[in-house]
């Protein structure tokens, strides 16, 4: 398990993690998610001791890191996939850190068993693909067979075979009981892989719910529409309390108002409608409402665009 209360990091003026408070739960798979500049990595960092809080505190299986007697056999992280570039082997780099913290030579083979790394434990770390890479930052991880695993990012730049490694294996690693707890700024690979999601946004918890509740409370969902007459529904509807947006011409999505409603407005207007669909909400638009006023940057979509 892990527990952050009141954790708090400011460089400067700028809060990167403004009074978080979570508990990462064991046996599930926890995805962190949140925009470029939210505060994952931060927070990723304070639990595990490379980072130190400005206040509040964070533990793991009841202790704070730097109280652990045996930090590896704990809690294992992969923070930084690419901060491995040596010229030892895979083998030699699980290895020494096997030796280092007086973890038996037998655990090295198992982790490159299960990380799949056989084929290429022999060969230059240096030389490794981005996905080769990824699983070694993880065989790191599991080397001292921690109850507690800490991934940021690990899907970042894989293919997509590299992806569905992961996530199995994430999944696989949970449901031996062990805390997993995943970064992404990708709301589609945390509903594929997680549980439950905490999300945050300019350091701030905006959500933490298991998946499903997620979807569920993410308010009304859009209805699509298709009309020649876009620019006059949408102001209209607009005018009734809806929220109209639209990304293409001559179509709008349109929340806060129900297909019934919609279609009531434009018959009394006599507008004639070429499409109505009411759409699913997704975790991808719950992630949106949750974090729209928490995104530094944005694109937006000109009003134009619906006429
Ligand atoms: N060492 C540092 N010095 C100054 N500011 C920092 C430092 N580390 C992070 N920040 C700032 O803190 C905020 C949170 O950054 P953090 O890397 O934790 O976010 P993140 O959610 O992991 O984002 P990303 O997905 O882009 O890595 C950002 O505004 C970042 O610029």
């Amino acid at each position: 398990m892990i527990e952050a209360r009141g954790l708090t990091k400011r460089y400067g003026d700028r809060i990167a993690v403004d009074d978080v408070s979570f508990t990462v739960q064991p046996g599930t798979v926890t995805g962190f998610l949140g925009p470029n500049g939210a505060g994952k990595s931060t927070t990723m960092r304070m639990i595990v001791g490379l980072t130190r809080p400005t206040a509040g505190s964070v533990t793991v299986a009841g202790q704070r890191y730097a109280e652990l007697r045996s930090p590896l056999t704990t809690v294992g992280a992969l923070l930084d996939a690419k901060a491995v570039h040596t010229g030892r082997t895979a083998y030699h780099h699980l290895l020494s850190l096997a030796a280092s913290h007086g973890i038996p030579k037998q655990r090295v083979h198992e982790v490159i068993e299960q990380t799949g790394l056989d084929a290429v434990a022999g060969k230059r770390v240096k030389g490794f693909s981005l996905g080769m890479g990824q699983r070694l930052g993880i065989a790191a991880a599991l080397i001292g067979d921690p109850q507690i695993l800490i991934f940021d990012e690990p899907v970042n730049g894989l293919d997509p075979e590299g992806v569905r490694w992961v996530r199995t294996f994430a999944r696989f690693l949970a449901s031996q009981g062990r805390t997993v707890f995943l970064s992404s700024h990708l709301m589609s690979e945390v509903a594929l892989t997680a549980d439950h999601v905490i999300v945050i946004g300019r350091g701030r918890i905006l959500a933490d719910a298991p998946v499903a509740e997620l979807v569920a409370g993410a308010g009304s969902p859009a209805v699509r529409v298709r009309t020649e007459r876009a620019s006059e529904l949408a102001e209209l509807l607009a005018r009734s309390g809806a929220t109209v947006a639209s990304d293409e011409p001559g179509v709008l999505e349109i929340r806060e108002l129900d297909v019934a409603d919609i279609a009531g407005a434009a018959a009394a207007a006599g507008i004639v409608l070429l499409e109505l669909t009411p759409l699913t909400t997704s975790l991808e638009d719950a992630y949106m409402a949750l974090t729209d006023d928490s995104v530094e940057y944005r694109t937006s979509v000109p009003v134009e665009v619906a006429r």
